[in-house]
């Protein structure tokens, strides 16, 4: 060799050993962005090098392979710190490349795996890590790797979900992480607009639906349940600019919300297969192949974000001040309904649908987007916000009663003006026998006129000149399916209760129980929930 290439190549080898410094400290002092920075110094001039030793000096190729193969691995790991996880996974099968077994860079891509939600992947990440034992052992727990994956790989098969330990010990311990889930759906063309959610089996009240991780959300505990314009403003910028971000970032969720409706023409929009939605499913073949840009997206979100509120979803683990949204892709597949048949439970970032009531094979899914414990006057208020007027069932039968008896409207504007809630379920009651309702839509105007049923008030002086509570809520919850609040007032007359409450009367809770919370959770924990702990049956 010249001296003046060997000059150059002791030149150049001290450069990269002291980039190599500089970025392994940025990474030990977790600058992230920094870090990547130096490393892909680092890896151009050492890919530079490596080609000109090729022909000069081979016997430094596979310590300069070695140097690359443990770069990229480390800006894979400052890269999946910043979320960047197509880059990252690029990264470490460039590495695995250089060294197949190279244990640091398949715990990273395992790592990586498992937080997209391919578990079966990881799972191999993991097993092949194994392969390359570790001189002085490793400070990484990869049987606890290793379980985590085959417990949510068994998961997202079965949706063998269980939240009870979590919600007994008062939601002490971090939330547990679901694996994510499809159940007996297909997303198929809607009666209701464009596409929904549909049944494929009969399934039963309380069993799984979905399980589906948030693709962004944005949470913010508001003092009071007011949410200030500004607050509002600020949580949806924040919530818009991560939704951008990991659409950016991400091709495979790129071309998620890409099947997501924007408003328009949603009757024409193709109708995805619900593999694509499936944790493990091939990046490839998303029905509308042109990616969405940032207008988009935004357009997307309106649509289709929902908020984390107490009233149609659960929010588990979280006080009442809390305030979230979030977009959640698979879910936004489900209509609105005011005969909703299922029920989201939110934990963590993930959202889990259940069907709130037995649920026939080829019946759409729906769930309630606002409050449907409301007069319809309301209800259609809040449907309009949403861009839609709805037709459901119920809507059409109380649009249809209420143009022909006048009474509806008077007992709406009463309860508004602040009637007395017994004179107003008095009045409601007479009137529904008068205009003959049949049961089953007596079960809609009660849930109209919940507030007037679900006050304090009714509840001291439940007479004799109403039905009796239990037949009240049986009609509700066969009309509008199971809701908390209704639970709530059943539980409430259960600890009241003299002498002892009867076994019927505690399993027919826990029917409802499983309606509102679905079967993620044991008896126990739905008793916890309830405050139900202290309730003894009498036999
Ligand atoms: C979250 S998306 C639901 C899925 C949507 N149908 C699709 O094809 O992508 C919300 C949109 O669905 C439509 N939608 C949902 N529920 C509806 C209802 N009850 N009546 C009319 N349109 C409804 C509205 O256009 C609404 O903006």
């Amino acid at each position: 060799m010249r001296e003046t290439q060997q000059e150059e190549l002791e030149m150049a080898e001290e450069l990269m050993q002291q980039l190599r410094s500089k970025a392994t400290e940025l990474l030990l002092r977790e600058e992230w962005q920094e870090s990547v920075q130096v490393y892909s110094q680092f890896i151009n001039l050492c890919q530079d090098h490596i080609s000109k030793a090729t022909a000069t000096n081979p016997d430094h190729l596979p310590k300069l392979h070695k140097s690359l193969c443990l770069a990229l691995s480390n800006r894979a790991e400052a890269r999946s710190r910043l979320r960047g996880f197509a880059e990252a996974l690029k990264d470490c099968d460039q590495a695995l490349k250089i060294e197949t077994t190279h244990f640091k860079t398949l715990v990273c891509k395992g790592k990586i795996l498992l937080n997209l939600n391919r578990y079966s992947m990881a799972l191999d990440c993991f097993k092949t890590a194994q392969l390359d034992p570790q001189p002085n052992g490793s400070s990484v727990d990869l049987h606890g790797y290793l379980q985590k994956c085959k417990k949510l790989e068994l998961m997202s098969k079965t949706g063998a979900l269980d939240l009870s330990e979590w919600v007994v010990n008062g939601f002490r311990a971090k939330p547990p992480e679901p694996a994510e889930y499809i159940g007996a759906v297909q997303i198929r063309k809607s009666g209701i607009r464009g596409r929904g959610l549909f049944a494929t089996n009969n399934i039963e009240a309380g069993t799984l639906v979905l399980i589906t991780k948030a693709v962004a959300t944005e949470r913010g505990i508001l003092p009071g349940l007011d949410l200030d314009e500004n607050a509002q403003l600020v949580m949806w910028k924040n919530f818009t600019e991560k939704v951008l971000d990991s659409a950016a970032k991400c091709s495979r969720t790129r071309g998620l919300i890409s099947t997501l409706s924007s408003g328009e023409d949603e009757d024409e929009l193709e109708v995805p297969e619900i593999n694509l939605f499936k944790p493990e499913s091939e990046q490839n073949g998303y029905p509308n192949e042109k990616k969405p840009d940032a207008t988009r997206i935004l357009s997307i979100l309106d649509v289709n974000s929902i908020v984390e509120d107490s009233i149609s979803s659960k929010v588990l683990g979280k006080n009442s001040d809390y305030y979230g949204v979030g977009l959640w892709v698979l879910a936004s597949f489900i209509n609105h309904s005011c005969i909703p048949n299922a029920r989201r439970l939110h934990v963590g970032d993930y959202v889990i649908v259940h069907a709130s009531r037995d649920v026939k094979a080829g019946e759409e899914l729906t769930f309630a987007y606002f409050d449907v414990l409301n007069p319809l006057e309301k209800r259609s208020e809040m449907s309009q916000t949403w861009g839609f007027r709805c037709s459901c069932r119920r809507c059409k039968f109380e649009v249809e009663l209420c143009s022909r008896q006048e009474g509806i409207k008077e007992i709406e504007m009463g309860v508004e003006r602040g009637m007395d809630s017994g004179a107003a379920v008095y009045r409601l009651e007479e009137g529904m026998r008068r205009w003959k309702v049949r049961e089953k839509e007596k079960g809609y105007l009660r849930a109209s006129f919940w507030a007037a049923y679900g006050s304090d008030k009714l509840m001291r002086s439940w007479g004799r000149r109403f039905p009796t509570m239990e037949t009240v809520i049986d009609s509700i919850v066969e009309a509008v399916g199971s809701d908390e609040r209704v639970l709530k007032m059943v539980v409430e007359k259960l600890k009241k209760g003299n002498g002892g409450i009867a076994v019927v009367e505690i399993e027919r809770a826990f029917k409802l129980g499983r309606g509102v919370y679905g079967k993620v959770m044991k008896k126990q924990a739905i008793k916890t929930l309830l405050g139900l702990g202290i309730l003894e049956p009498s036999y």
